[in-house]
C-alpha cells in the first residue's frame, strides 16, 4: 500500500492555559490522506479542526500518538506544505506581484526570476492589469486570488485550509471554489480543507470527515463519489448531492445541538 501523504494515528491534543485549566482539543483522533486527495473535515465550534490543522504543520505538536506527512514524523515547518486561512494572509505593503514572489524569494530563487514567475501567477488567477495594486485597492476576492498565488505558486504537495472562504460573499465563495478546483487539478496536492459549510465541503472533496463535539474525534466519513471536473455551481443541485448533504447535516446536528 502507498504510504500516505498525511496520517494522523490516534492523537490526543491537550492545552493547559496559565490558571492551569485544562482542555482536551482532541481526543484518540485518527485521519489517514492519501497522495492527491482532497479532504474536507467539517464540525461544530471547538472540536479541534484547526488544531488538526495545527498538528500537521509541525506548529502544535501531539501530546499523544503520532502525525506523519509522507511516511516521515512531523518535526518542524514542512517546506512541502502550504496555508490558505480565512484571514488574508497578504502584506500590505507589498504590490500584488510583490506579495506572490515571496516564496519562491525566500525560498532562494533570484528576485527576477520571481518575479517572472509571479506575473505568470497573476495572470493564472485572473488578476492581469493589477499587478501594481496593493491589498487596499483590491476586493477581498481578489486578495484571496493573491493568496491562493501565494501559495500555489510554491508548488506543495500539501495543502492546509482553514476556512479560506468563509469571509466572502456567495457568489464569490462560488467562483473561488471553482478556481480552487482548476488549480488543485493541475498538480493534485493532498488538501485538507476545513469549514463550517457542508455543500462547500461536498462540492469540493472526495471525502468529508464529520468530527463530533469537543475533545474532537472522527464521527463519520463519507467518500463523495461526484465526477470530476467539477462545476461547483451545478453540482449542488443533483440529487446525490442533496442526498449527501441531508446525510452530513443529520450527523452533525447532533454535535451541534447543545
Ligand atoms: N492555544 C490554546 N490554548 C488553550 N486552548 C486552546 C488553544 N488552541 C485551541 N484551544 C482549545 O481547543 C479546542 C479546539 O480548538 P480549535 O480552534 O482547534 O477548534 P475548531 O474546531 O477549529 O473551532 P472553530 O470551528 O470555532 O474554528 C477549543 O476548546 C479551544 O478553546
Amino acid at each position: 500500500m502507498k504510504t500516505p501523504a498525511i496520517d494522523l494515528n490516534n492523537v490526543s491534543r491537550k492545552f493547559v492555559s496559565p490558571q492551569g485549566k485544562v482542555t482536551l482539543a482532541l481526543r484518540e483522533f485518527s485521519l489517514t490522506v492519501n497522495e492527491g486527495e482532497f479532504c474536507a473535515i467539517v464540525g461544530p465550534t471547538g472540536c479541534g479542526k484547526s488544531t488538526t490543522l495545527g498538528m500537521i504543520t509541525g506548529l502544535n505538536p501531539p501530546s499523544s500518538g503520532s502525525v506523519r506527512v509522507f511516511g516521515q514524523p512531523v518535526t518542524g515547518i514542512d517546506p512541502n506544505i502550504g496555508f490558505v486561512f480565512q484571514a488574508d494572509a497578504v502584506f500590505p505593503w507589498k504590490n500584488v506581484i510583490d506579495n506572490i514572489a515571496i516564496g519562491p524569494i525566500y525560498r532562494g530563487m533570484d528576485k527576477s526570476a520571481a518575479k517572472d514567475k509571479a506575473a505568470d501567477w497573476v495572470r493564472r488567477v485572473g488578476l492581469a492589469g493589477f499587478e501594481h495594486h496593493y491589498p487596499h485597492q483590491l476586493s477581498g476576492g481578489m486578495r484571496k486570488r493573491v493568496a491562493l498565488a501565494q501559495t500555489f505558486i510554491n508548488e506543495p504537495r500539501i495543502l492546509l485550509m482553514d476556512e479560506p472562504f468563509s469571509a466572502l460573499d456567495v457568489q464569490t465563495r462560488a467562483l473561488m471554489q471553482d478556481e480552487l478546483l482548476g488549480l488543485w487539478s493541475e498538480r493534485k496536492a493532498s488538501v485538507v480543507f476545513v469549514t463550517h459549510d457542508i455543500e462547500e465541503a461536498i462540492a469540493l472533496a472526495d471525502r468529508v470527515v464529520v468530527l463530533s463535539k469537543g475533545p474532537g474525534s472522527v464521527k463519520s466519513t463519507y467518500d463523495i463519489p461526484l465526477a470530476r471536473p467539477r462545476d461547483v455551481a451545478e453540482a449542488r443541485y443533483t440529487q446525490q448531492f442533496i442526498d449527501l448533504s441531508k446525510q452530513i447535516w443529520s450527523d452533525l446536528k447532533d454535535e451541534v445541538q447543545v
